[in-house]
């Protein structure tokens, strides 16, 4: 018996082919621990429940990076950026092992590590995408935070509140080594970006998403229409012919549910509205990326466990685990 999900996916030749990238990654923000998510997803049995439950064919290559090679001998705060050099070189690095699996037709995992991940999964499957497909990609970010700074707007200074500027081309910088490998083939338009979950957003942040009309679907919003119709409504808004990659930040989901991440803000999705979102992706079958991002099993340790199921349970689900 298995549970493997009847889904036809539409971008995908190799049907059940996964390339999981696990991410070992804090420097995006200054808690430590957040390093630590993937193992402790990994260790809680997550790979094997994908090869065993649902059948994917996966390509890992059993480790944890930790980019520990990448340090440079100095970083110096620049426009504001906390750690430039760092995050720069190990997004880059990110975005080419993200690349090499998407190329070849793979779903791609990741498993985070902070958010300015994101910065290299995102811009790997837009290149590739790209040049297997000549398509655009979408991206649905599943967030209490917009992390669309850019280092002008940005109060902290923390990279992993920037990654969305970087993507989109809001915010560009010429140096190499700071962000400036990033060129047009990786960039995502901001028409075929749709937050989910939103409930913590900046001041200069709130103006970019209406200066640039970027959907976004609130919790108010979740409050006033329910979570079904705001998936119709985002699903809608991106259109059924468009890979989709799904960006999920646990702190999108309440801290009752998942409470060990670096920046909780309460008033979040139940952990039922959280997986529903994956579902409803999953159903669409045009999911060509999942980044799972945020879990630091260190804060919060009572409930550490849950925060770790809560983000299992986020990948089983966008995968088609739920589905009949
Ligand atoms: N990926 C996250 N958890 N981001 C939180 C960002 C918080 C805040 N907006 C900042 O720019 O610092
Ligand atoms: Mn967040
Ligand atoms: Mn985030």
């Amino acid at each position: 018996m298995t549970s493997a999900p009847q889904i036809q996916p539409k971008f995908l030749p190799g049907r059940h082919d996964l390339g999981v990238v696990a991410v070992g990654f804090s420097g995006g923000q200054p808690k430590g621990g957040v390093e630590a998510g993937p193992v402790a997803m990994i260790e809680s049995g997550l790979i094997t429940q994908l090869e065993e439950d649902l059948d994917f064919n996966v390509t890992y290559d059993g480790e944890v990076h930790s980019y520990s090679d990448l340090v440079p001998a100095d970083d110096p705060d620049y426009r504001g950026m906390k750690k430039p050099k760092l995050v720069s070189a190990v997004t880059r690095q990110v975005s080419e092992q993200v690349y090499r699996h998407a190329k070849e037709g793979k779903l791609v995992l990741t498993l985070g590590g902070d958010h300015s991940i994101a910065m290299g999964t995102i811009s790997g499957t837009a290149k590739a995408i790209r040049e297997r497909l000549g398509r655009e990609i979408a991206v649905i970010w599943v967030d209490a935070h917009a992390d669309i700074n850019t280092p002008e707007t940005s109060d902290s200074g923390n990279i992993h509140g920037m990654p969305v500027a970087f993507l989109t081309g809001l915010a560009t910088d010429k140096r190499e080594d700071v962000f400036g490998w990033m060129k047009e083939d990786h960039r995502l338009s901001t028409k075929k970006l749709v937050y989910i979950g939103l409930r913590d957003i900046d001041k200069g942040e709130k103006k970019i998403l209406r200066e640039h009309g970027i959907k976004a679907f609130s919790m108010h919003d979740i409050d006033r229409h329910g979570i079904g119709k705001v998936m119709d409504m985002a699903l809608g808004w991106i259109g059924s012919d468009t890979p989709i990659h799904l960006s999920f930040d646990v702190d999108a989901i309440d801290p009752m549910w998942a409470p060990s991440t670096g920046t909780p803000v309460r008033g979040g999705l139940t952990l039922r509205e959280g997986d529903f979102i994956c579902e409803c992706v999953a159903e669409t079958g045009s999911l060509i990326a999942l980044d799972l991002v945020e879990v630091n099993p260190s804060l919060d340790a009572q409930g550490a466990n849950d925060t770790v199921r809560a983000g299992c349970s986020i990948v089983r689900c966008a995968l088609g685990d739920t589905l009949l």
